[in-house]
């Protein structure tokens, strides 16, 4: 569904190397990577946010609807939730249905500002959903919660993949424990420039804690 040909991305030195991958419908990739390799990067690469990567170089990306959770949550701060859903695209009852569907029942006139850090996180969630996407780009969404908190959100992330198989996530994180939770595929971005230097289809449990073992050994990685 989409096709990734990346020549590389430079900040006045050369973050991103080649990065060449394709991504499938039901694709649920955690993409690991020591701090500050170029994630983030990629990630906006891959939304098309990114106007020095070359629309031709996302092969695809014209077809689809991408709901991106970025690190912070990002809504209107002077909209009320029902509103900020709104304009993603939902109208005002499917607005108070992706918030229920998030656990926020009954907030959608509330501003960003009067959520807890867990709550807004959530509330950017059902943002992406208002998209319908094809695609979801989660960029570490559980950094800073609580791990109560943390592993709600990461069950609700995971039936919502599973009740929409055919959506594919891409989810930046450290920590191996989301990958095994979430991920049916690991992409490994390391170097410099940085390079796809793992992509693996992981189907099951005992593949991908194989596979995070290889990883928390490997030399600069600081998987958790
Ligand atoms: N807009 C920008 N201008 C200049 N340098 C940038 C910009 N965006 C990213 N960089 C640099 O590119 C490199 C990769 O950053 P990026 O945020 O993509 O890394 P990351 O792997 O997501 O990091 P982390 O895991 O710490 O979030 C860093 O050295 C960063 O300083």
């Amino acid at each position: 569904m989409l096709e990734l040909q990346i020549a590389g991305r430079s900040f006045g030195q050369p973050v991103l190397g080649e990065v060449f991958a394709t991504i499938e419908r039901g694709d649920r990739i955690c993409l690991l990577g020591p701090s500050g390799i170029g994630k983030t990067t990629l990630l906006n690469a891959i939304a098309g946010l990114d106007k020095a990567i070359p629309a031709e170089a996302i092969i695809g990306r014209e077809k689809l609807r991408v709901g991106y959770l970025f690190q912070e949550h990002r809504l209107l701060p002077w909209r009320t939730l029902n509103a900020n859903l709104r304009l993603a695209g939902a109208n005002h009852e499917e607005a108070e249905e992706h918030l229920a569907s998030v656990g926020l029942k009954g907030y959608g006139h509330y501003l960003p500002d009067q959520l807890s850090l867990g709550m807004a996180r959530r509330a950017a969630l059902a943002r992406c959903l208002a998209v319908k996407p094809d695609l979801l780009l989660l960029d570490e969404p559980f950094a800073s919660l609580d791990p109560v908190m943390a592993g709600e959100l990461k069950a609700l992330i995971a039936g919502i993949l599973d009740t929409n198989p055919g959506m594919a996530m891409i989810c930046v994180t450290h920590d191996g424990g989301d990958a095994e939770i979430l991920a049916n595929r690991l992409w490994y971005l390391n170097g410099q420039p940085a390079r796809l230097q793992w992509d693996d289809v992981v189907g099951e449990p005992r593949l991908i804690n194989d596979l995070l073992g290889r990883l928390r050994n490997s030399e600069g990685f600081d998987l958790v």
